[in-house]
């Protein structure tokens, strides 16, 4: 089990780290997280839903993403309400002060049938925990923390972040309001993103294991790598721009913007600088702007009207800009999204951009399924694959409008303007598509074309996890953690 002293410790990369290297050593080795709150979601094969950080775990650990690794998933919808997603469906909506009542019974009986089902499989578990285990106040409706390490019996690490400063005093504290059979099963402290002299810490893991007597199992230098987010707030960590780069995206930072993860492709390619707009600030004149997916699209919308986004957005697309909208961000691209029912927020209808000639309804249903398909535009038949998690239901109302691929109503494209929007997310992930459209951008500079002879995105994120695996596990030792007959 990994605990944090705080959020962003860095217990997600940590668990993706350590299911790597485990899986380097050759065991059977799964990712879990009871209990998840994020936007950031992925839709698995079988269809249904878990947190996008699940998912980037399993792929470090070879496998598959499943249900079972993360069977509560709690995605906010902005006036205090979370939809619950349990083992995979959108169950309701909950307000934090009925979701003790309401789901921890249904919560806890779905961990315990995910952790038995994944430790039939798998010879290591490895628990990702929330927040910090020594919130004394929720503590009794944790679901995530030390009642899932309680019920494995599972050795634990605390991570601590010692870029904030506090690194000490967090964890002396966090170990003080540990119950005294919890503190026991803390077997190491991980002291994370330093970037201090080593030398000079070397006093303070001393005094710190006099005084606690739990090991410091590792000091993990900070790591530059962009790595996928669980939660936006990563968004404001996020290195600055590139100078050099030939092509500039901006990407509107929508208040509930849901899988920002669909842009790693792009921060991935050396000549493109992305930036995130806030609603209200200027946008200036980047090469494409993409409005990102988002868990509350009306009231998303009606946040950039209010803030003269949306204006903005038409004057930069009438003076031949590109727009470019996924999933929530498609529906804004259109002329009207209704949601009479209010399955998403208030009943009612928004006038969107109207830059594709497109109607959106939300519908009671929330589709979560991977998608196959080809391309027929920007060139035609290229592999595109990638995921759909929305209620919107989207079509083309003018003859104007035409299928971005092979598979109808995915994405839309206006005939002789070059805005477009899609419902997959990950689409940036397909290497040929993604650079064929990033021509299309560069032809408009007079760039030369890049190659369209690039792998699946895929392929960088398995780089990236063994890059990272490298850099962790040279300063990090399992041993204390592991059974006697698993340290190699
Ligand atoms: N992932 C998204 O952007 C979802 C869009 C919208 N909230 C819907 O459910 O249809």
């Amino acid at each position: 089990m990994v605990v944090g002293t705080t959020s962003h410790a860095g217990k997600s990369l940590l668990t993706a780290a350590i299911c790597r290297i485990l899986k380097r050593q050759g065991y059977r080795v799964t990712p879990f997280k009871g209990q998840n709150m994020a936007l950031n979601a992925y839709a698995i094969a079988d269809g249904g839903e878990i947190g996008y950080a699940q998912a980037v775990q399993a792929w470090a650990a070879g496998l598959e993403p499943a249900i079972a690794m993360n069977p509560i998933l709690l995605k906010p919808q902005g006036d205090m309400t979370s939809q619950v997603i349990l083992e995979g469906k959108a169950v309701g909506r909950t307000r934090a002060a009925d979701y003790y009542r309401d789901y921890f019974e249904r919560g806890w009986q779905a961990i315990q049938r995910s952790l038995q089902q994944l430790a039939r499989h798998y010879e290591f578990v490895v628990c990702e925990g929330a927040g910090s285990p020594a919130e004394i106040n929720l503590k009794h409706r944790d679901l995530t923390n030390m009642r899932v390490a309680r019920y494995l019996n599972a050795p634990t690490l605390l991570v601590v972040d010692i870029d904030r400063g506090g690194a000490f005093a967090h964890v002396v504290g966090t170990l003080a309001l540990l119950d005294s059979d919890e503190r026991a099963l803390i077997k190491g402290v991980v002291i994370n993103k330093f970037r201090g002299q080593r030398s000079l810490l070397e006093s303070g893991i001393q005094w710190l294991e006099n005084y606690t007597g739990v090991p410091v199992v590792g000091v993990i230098p900070w790591l530059d790598r962009p790595f996928p987010a669980e939660d936006s707030l990563d968004l404001f960590e996020r290195r600055g721009r590139r100078r050099d780069a030939d092509l500039e995206i901006a990407v509107v930072r929508l208040p509930r913007i849901a899988n920002f993860t669909d842009f790693d492709p792009l921060v991935a390619e050396p000549s493109v600088s992305l930036r995130y707009v806030m609603p209200g600030e200027a946008i200036g004149q980047p090469d494409a702007v993409v409005i990102p997916g988002s868990k509350a699209t009306r009231s998303d919308l009606e946040t950039l009207r209010e803030r003269g986004t949306l204006a903005a957005l038409q004057s930069y697309a009438t003076a031949g800009g590109t727009v470019v909208g996924i999933c929530g961000g498609l529906q804004m691209l259109g002329r009207t999204i209704a949601d009479p029912h209010g399955f998403e927020g208030d009943a009612g209808t928004s006038e969107g951009l109207g830059l594709l000639p497109l109607e959106t309804a939300i519908a009671a249903e929330k589709l979560t399924q991977q998608r196959t398909t080809r391309s027929r535009w920007p060139l035609g038949e290229l592999p595109v694959e990638g995921y759909e998690i929305h209620q919107g239901r989207t079509a083309a109302i003018a003859p104007e409008c035409m299928q971005m691929f092979a598979d109808c109503d995915l994405g839309f494209v206006h005939a002789g303007r070059s805005h477009w929007g899609c419902y997959l997310h990950g689409v940036f992930e397909n290497g040929a598509w993604r650079r064929a459209w990033l021509n299309q951008l560069r032809l408009r500079r007079n760039l030369a074309p890049l190659s369209l002879e690039v792998p699946h995105y895929r392929q960088q994120r398995d780089a990236s996890f063994d890059a990272i695996a490298d850099a962790i596990d040279t300063h990090l030792d399992l041993t204390p953690l592991l059974p006697k007959h698993a340290a190699k």
